[in-house]
């Protein structure tokens, strides 16, 4: 008799930093039966692949009043809780994983209430209030950076670095790249996280004529939420709301201009792409800050703070940096030694080995 698979719940919601590697270690486990908790309106809604059954609870805003002071919270917290337990229960699952945020807490409470296994995957450097919180309770929290380690005493951490998607590690992807950009001219790369930074975007574009005139090309991933994003057109100048292939761009990149999100600098260290980091200001207890000096620490990157980014500033740096391919060419080989190629299947042995105990 054959056994019947493993079943496996991912709660994984709201943004690509917190869907991409999830995805990635769902396609590490072709075994598994999985299926996907979200939430009705978020992302997860285009970007989970539809083999796995979407679940939704409705837990928008939870994570901004987790302090467990105000009633209203706790209250949609526990009934978050119990439609994840009955999720848990109607569909027989034998383990849980999640990337933390909001979708987290519900997820580990019902999981941990019926006894059944959660690996906690924590993507930044400096984790949040939710994987502090409710770390010590998963059976393991794997670390997308292992300085995290020390913000989290009572876990059983193990530091696996964050999977990418499974495209970013085959051969030959570089040459997926359907943009028309000439072969030998410099590319600078654009964006700010899954959603596009609106104030990086106004930057750039003011920024941009000078690049343009020592050859270099931009390719600008605007998000869907800029008013301005068809403002600049020039031959030189490639302007999408989101692209997917970032295996080959990042590639084809001699720099990007990013935010400081944990999947996309992942994704740069892999492509040993070099960058310019602009932590996004309002990021949670600002952990993108964070995220950024685990590359400027070792020489990977450049970091600058949105507030004190001029035009001018981030224009020179930018001629700077085209023109000294070495230094450009040490940060790419500095971002490679971040991430181990290997985060998906290491985190997919650490899931085996907890579900199937
Ligand atoms: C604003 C905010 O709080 N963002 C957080 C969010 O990630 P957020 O999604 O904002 O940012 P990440 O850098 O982690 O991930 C962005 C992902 O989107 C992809 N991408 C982007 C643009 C595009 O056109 N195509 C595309 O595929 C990137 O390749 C990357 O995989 O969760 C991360 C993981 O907890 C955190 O580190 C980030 O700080």
């Amino acid at each position: 008799m054959v056994d019947a698979p493993i079943k496996l719940l991912i709660a994984a919601s709201g943004t690509g930093g917190h869907l991409f590697p999830a995805i990635a270690l769902a396609q590490e486990l072709p075994d598994y039966q999985i299926e996907w908790l979200g939430v009705p309106n978020r992302l997860e809604t285009q970007l989970v692949p539809q083999q796995y059954r979407l679940n939704t609870i409705s837990v928008e805003g939870f994570q901004k009043g987790f302090g467990i002071s105000s009633l209203l919270t706790v209250g949609k917290l526990v009934g978050s809780v119990l439609k994840v337990r009955k999720i848990l229960q109607n569909g027989q699952f034998q383990g849980v994983f999640t990337t933390g945020g909001y979708i987290a807490g519900p997820a580990v409470i019902a999981a941990r209430s019926l006894g059944i296994p959660v690996i906690l995957h924590e993507a930044n450097a400096l984790p949040g209030k939710v994987t502090r919180f409710f770390g010590p309770w998963c059976n393991a929290v794997a670390l997308g950076f292992a300085v995290a380690a020390k913000y989290l005493p009572r876990a059983k951490t193990i530091y696996t670095s964050t999977p990418v998607r499974s495209e970013f590690l085959e051969p030959g992807v570089a040459s997926s790249l359907d943009l028309s950009i000439p072969e030998n001219v410099p590319v600078i790369v654009v964006f700010g996280g899954s959603q596009g930074a609106v104030a990086i975007n106004k930057l750039v574009r003011e920024c941009a004529t000078a690049w343009f005139d020592v050859g270099a090309w931009v390719v600008h991933l605007t998000g869907d939420k800029d008013p301005e994003a068809e403002s600049l057109k020039h031959p030189q100048y490639i302007s999408l709301p989101f692209y997917n292939n970032m295996a080959a761009l990042l590639q084809r990149a001699n720099l990007a201009i990013s935010r400081s999100g944990a999947g996309s600098l992942t994704e740069l260290a892999v492509c040993g792409t070099p960058a310019i980091l602009i932590p996004y200001p309002f990021a949670a207890e600002d952990h993108q800050t964070y995220n950024a000096q685990v590359f400027t620490s070792v020489g990977a990157a450049l970091m600058f703070q949105q507030r004190e980014l001029t035009v001018e500033k981030l224009q020179t740096e930018v001629l700077r940096l085209l023109q000294s391919p070495q230094e450009l060419k040490v940060m790419g080989e500095k971002a490679k030694t971040i991430a181990p190629a290997d985060s998906a299947e290491k985190l997919a042995q650490l899931v085996r080995e907890i579900v199937e105990k």
